[in-house]
């Protein structure tokens, strides 16, 4: 489904992202793992261009993103669902309102339809009673909670999540991570997830890569990459399962 290829980012003088190159499958739970500024938010960043990299290919259903032009860019992401570390919600809009405003370009659904996808996405994420509130009014957990209904809400081909637990305080980190485990738990779904959560990513993942300094320098099944690791990274994600 998605083929990242060579994929270079420099900011400035200091290059961030050097020779990335890694598949998704239809269907798989990808988590990318890694030292805190390696590149992995950039990597994510970059495959639906929030980011634009400087060199690469990605190739998502045969086409390569990076060729498109802002028209065809805007029509490919609405199949590839993103959720940011900070959320990103529309303050003055209801819950029920954030979510209907990205369906404001599926013209083929009738208004009824997009309030059923409204209400399903919220019950997805159990917040089926949330639909009149106001983000000021929720928890940290709850707002991303909501961040990833919109998401599901496009029922996207893909699902982008940029450390989706990353600004919470831990207290609320388990709420979102058990939403996402239900999500990944359905397998027609492709995620691509970046986080620094060891457990969630040994429980859900299919596959984890790990990046280290610009580069994928490992990946497998967890317990591969996890319990007999080759890279420098590896054997220190070893020794902190170990420690647990
Ligand atoms: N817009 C930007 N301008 C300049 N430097 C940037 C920008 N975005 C990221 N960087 C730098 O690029 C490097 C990689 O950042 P990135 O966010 O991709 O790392 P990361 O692996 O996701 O880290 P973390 O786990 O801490 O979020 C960091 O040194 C960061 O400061």
């Amino acid at each position: 489904m998605l083929k990242v290829r060579e994929l270079y980012k420099s900011y400035g003088e200091v290059q961030i992202l050097k020779g990335v190159n890694f598949d998704v499958s239809q269907g798989e739970t990808v988590i990318i793992m890694g030292p805190s500024g390696c590149g992995k938010s950039t990597t994510i960043r970059c495959i639906n261009r929030l980011t634009e990299p400087d060199g690469g290919q990605i190739i998502y259903k045969g086409c390569d993103l990076l060729e498109l032009n802002q028209a065809e860019l805007l029509k490919a992401r609405q199949d590839i669902g993103f959720v940011f570390q900070n959320f990103n919600l529309i303050d003055r809009l209801t819950v029920f309102d954030n979510i209907m405003l990205a369906l404001y370009k599926q013209d083929t659904l009738s208004l009824t339809d997009k309030e059923a996808v409204v209400e399903d996405s919220l019950n997805q994420v159990q917040l089926g009673d949330f639909s009149n509130r106001y983000p000021q009014d929720l928890s940290g957990g709850q707002k991303q909670r909501v961040a990833i209904a919109r998401a599901l809400a496009l029922k996207p081909d893909l699902m982008l999540l940029d450390e989706p637990t990353a600004s919470l305080d831990p207290i609320l980190v388990s709420e979102v991570l058990e939403v996402l485990e239900s999500i990944t738990a359905n397998q027609n779904r492709t995620l691509l997830i970046v986080t620094h959560e060891l457990d969630f990513a040994y429980r859900v993942a299919d596959r984890i890569l790990l990046m280290d300094n610009g580069k994928i320098v490992e990946e497998g099944p967890p317990e591969q990459v996890f319990e007999n690791p080759t890279s420098e990274v590896g054997k220190k994600y070893n020794n902190l399962i170990r420690d647990h």
